[in-house]
């Protein structure tokens, strides 16, 4: 039997309530699918897009992972959101459930994986790239503590940069979406941490993005196009809720407890 026990991230995320209120409204009604989610979690938005993206009829259930209720361990023992509920069997792991979506509900919305064996492949190197190399420099990143290290802080800006690059540049030309006309998997498993992009400009003095050059150029387009989509957009919270969560970035003390729970490999947003 699971022992109950208050997560050390727990009192990090004062939002982070079973009450919380989920953004869209309207699925809160009883449905066979239902996604167990935090507001806050950037690979929760990651399922939730792609369910609003398909339009696949889903129940949004709001739970705290840092106190996690017994529903949510009986599914999965970790406790992580997001979990899936489907035909009351527990799915976990963001981009798992991202593709497994995509070909469990062929007949919902656009597919977000491409036929080809060669060309899927290549949407999982991308979505590899965004897991292993964006996500762990944008952390770095934004933990880093100005006041101790400014040198350091530079190599963390400039490190993130390059993985962001780097990603633009494989971005086909024309756009604006990753692979073209049309969002795919790899824009739905990004787009989190793009579109909160802005806090390194509330609390690392801006990324320093330069203003000059054609793979910023795309990037900035393909932000645009990120932002537009209504899959996106809808599910994001306001800003003023997401800085009470990175809000600790700003400060030494809580950063030092968050750096523990990085190491120790337990998610954070
Ligand atoms: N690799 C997981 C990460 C999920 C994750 O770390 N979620 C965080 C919230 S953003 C969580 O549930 N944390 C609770 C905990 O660490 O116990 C995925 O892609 O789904």
């Amino acid at each position: 039997m699971a022992t109950k026990q208050a997560h050390p991230d727990s009192n990090l995320f004062p939002h982070a309530t079973g009450s919380a209120k989920p953004i869209v409204d309207s699925h809160q009604a009883e449905q066979p699918l239902k996604l167990y989610s935090g507001w806050f979690c950037p690979f929760v938005q990651r399922v939730w897009s792609v369910l609003e993206e398909k339009k696949i009829p889903y129940q949004y259930i709001e739970v705290n992972p840092y106190h996690k209720p017994d529903s949510l361990l009986k599914l999965n023992p970790r406790g992580l959101v997001p979990t899936l509920q489907y035909d009351n069997k527990p799915l976990y792991e963001s981009t798992v459930i991202c593709e497994f979506l995509d070909e469990a509900y062929p007949d919902h919305g656009p597919r977000l994986m491409p036929e080809g064996a060669f060309e899927k492949a290549r949407v999982r190197i991308w979505i590899d790239f965004c897991t292993s190399r964006i996500i762990p420099s944008w952390h770095r990143f934004l933990q880093f503590q100005p006041m101790e290290d400014k040198e350091g802080l530079e190599e963390a800006r400039k490190e993130f940069l390059g993985k962001m690059k780097e990603f633009a540049a494989e971005m086909d030309e024309e756009g604006p979406f990753f692979s073209g006309k049309e969002p795919s998997l790899i824009d739905f498993v990004v787009a989190p941490w793009i579109m909160r992009l802005w806090v390194f400009d509330h609390y690392k003095g801006g990324l320093g993005i330069p203003d000059d050059d054609a793979a910023w150029d795309r990037f900035r387009k393909y932000q645009k196009a990120l932002a537009e989509r209504p899959s996106i957009g809808d599910t994001l919270s306001e800003r003023e809720k997401y800085l009470s969560i990175y809000q600790r970035y700003a400060d030494n003390t809580a950063q030092s407890e968050l750096a523990k729970a990085t190491r120790t490999g337990r998610g954070v947003p």
